[in-house]
Formats: C-alpha cells, structure tokens, sequence
C-alpha cells in the first residue's frame, strides 16, 4: 500500500495483515509514515496504489463515517475528545455511533466511573486518554487503530492502558494496529510487528522475536531491511497478502480481518 500528500508518497511500501484478536505494532522513527498509514486505512488520506481489505473486500472507495459502522475505529494521536463534554457525554456520543452500550468502557475502564460528570477537558492526559480509548470501545471495533496512545503521558500509565486494549482484542476478537514510539511497551502486548522507515517497511514479523532479538529492531530503525526481505506475516488472512502485480511493494495490500474472521467474531 502507497499513500501520501499531493503528489508525495510518504508511505511507499507498506503490507500489514490484522488478524481477528491480533494485535499488531506499527512502529518506526518519526516521520517514518505511520500516522499516514492508519489515515489512509480510515479513508482520510488517497490510498496511491495497492490495496486496503476488510472482511475479504477493498474498502478504499467507502467513506470515513461507512468503515466506522463496518467497525474499523480510529483513535486518534489527539485523542478526538469533545472538551466541553463530560466524560459520560462523550461517551454516549460515541456509543450511538453503532448503536451500542456504553457499558463496556466502565467495564474495562472503572477508573472513569467517578469521573462520568466531570468536563472532559479538565481531565488529566491519562485520564483523557482513558476516555478516548474507552469511547472507542463503546462502539464495539472489529478492528481499532491506535495512534501513539502514550503521547504525552508518563510510561507508567501508558503500562495501565496497553494491557486493556490487549484484554479487549482477546476477549472481542478485535484486531488492533497499535502504533506507538515506546517500543518496549508495544512489544510487551503486540503479536506481529511491522516497521516503517521513511516510508518502506524494513521489518515484519512475530513481535516474540523482536523481543528476543532487539538488534534485528535497530537494524530495522536504521533503515537496513532484514535479509531476504521482510518476513511473511503469520498466517495472513484473505486471499494475496503479498499479492503479485507491477510492483510488489506498492501493491502489496493491508489485510483487515477476513470475512469468515468477521462471522467468527460477531
Ligand atoms: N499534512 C501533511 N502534508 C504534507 N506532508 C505531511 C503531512 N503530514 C505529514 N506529512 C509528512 O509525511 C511523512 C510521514 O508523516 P507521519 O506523521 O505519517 O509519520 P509518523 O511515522 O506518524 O511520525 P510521528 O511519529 O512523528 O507522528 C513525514 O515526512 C511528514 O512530514
């Protein structure tokens, strides 16, 4: 998958495959092109070649508000909160999206039950930060993109939120594409890892041996590509992860859970 600004790729040779109940790293230096890549997942940037596939069909050509009612949920690096909302309005707000409860963000999240009537703008970044992802939830993902969830926040919180996305994928059978610059701490949760680097993958595989073998992750941030190419993701979903065609890389489509995945999981 290609993507990018006006005439300029930014992204040039992305392949990425979301299993239902995986999650999965996007990672990669600044600028590397990993905000571009989940924008261009939710129809908010062109999509310059290749493909991107959900539940077995390319979802390019559908808008932003289509691919939320399918379930693809994005949240954002600015967290998308209306601050002048309470925390329980913005919720709501989200829950009605596709009609669901807003239930299970005190579920996953009881922190924010005492915190239901305050401004969402008063809250701390943890706090709001709880609030966006917990307003993602209420709208039941089949996939969720997270964009760098730990900006601005201290490691130690960021070590409270992970493992709830990590319980909501194993527990809804959510595909999760988490991007993030604290790299251990998405390795601790993560299946499979992809890495960017000024636009081209230099890495894809299980997230077990990038933790086992951090200097194959290094290597990757340096912009070397692993030998031999980056590895094939396992088990890929749908038909032609690494399809054929005029170029390899930028045909090379993004994966989301395929349709059989998707009857799984509802
Ligand atoms: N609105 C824009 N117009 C033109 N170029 C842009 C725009 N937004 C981002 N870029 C460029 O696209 C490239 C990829 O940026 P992107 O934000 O996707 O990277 P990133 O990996 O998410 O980095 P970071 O971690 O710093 O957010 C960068 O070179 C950036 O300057």
């Amino acid at each position: 998958m290609a993507t990018g600004y006006g005439d300029a790729r930014v992204v040039r040779d992305l392949s990425l495959t979301v299993r239902a109940g995986e999650v999965v790293g996007l990672l990669g230096p600044n600028g590397a092109g990993k905000t571009s890549t989940l924008l261009a997942m939710t129809g908010l940037l062109p999509v310059m070649a290749g493909d991107v596939n959900l539940y077995g069909e390319s979802v390019v050509k559908r808008s932003t508000h289509k691919l939320v009612r399918l379930g693809l949920v994005h949240v954002p690096e600015q967290r998308g909160l209306f601050p002048k909302l309470t925390v329980a309005e913005n919720l709501a707000l989200r829950s009605r999206v596709r009609k669901q409860s807003v239930d299970p963000a005190y579920d996953y999240f009881p922190a924010l039950a005492p915190l239901a009537k305050r401004l969402a703008g008063v809250l701390s970044g943890g706090e709001q930060q709880m609030v966006a992802l917990a307003g993602a939830l209420v709208m039941k993902p089949k996939v969720l993109l997270v964009d760098e969830l730990s900006l601005g926040l201290a490691p130690i919180i960021v070590e409270k939120l992970l493992p709830v996305l990590r319980r909501y994928a194993d527990e809804e059978r959510c595909g999760v594409v988490l991007v993030e610059q604290h790299v251990r701490l998405a390795l601790g949760i993560a299946d499979s890892v992809v890495v960017l680097n000024h636009g081209e993958q230099t890495h894809a595989g299980p997230a077990a041996v990038l933790r086992e073998h951090p200097e194959l992750l290094e290597a990757s941030y340096l912009g070397a590509s692993d030998p031999g190419g980056p590895a094939e993701p396992t088990e890929p979903v749908g038909a032609g992860a690494r399809a054929g065609g005029p170029s390899r890389a930028t045909a090379a489509p993004i994966v989301l859970p395929s349709q059989s995945e998707k009857e799984h999981s509802s």
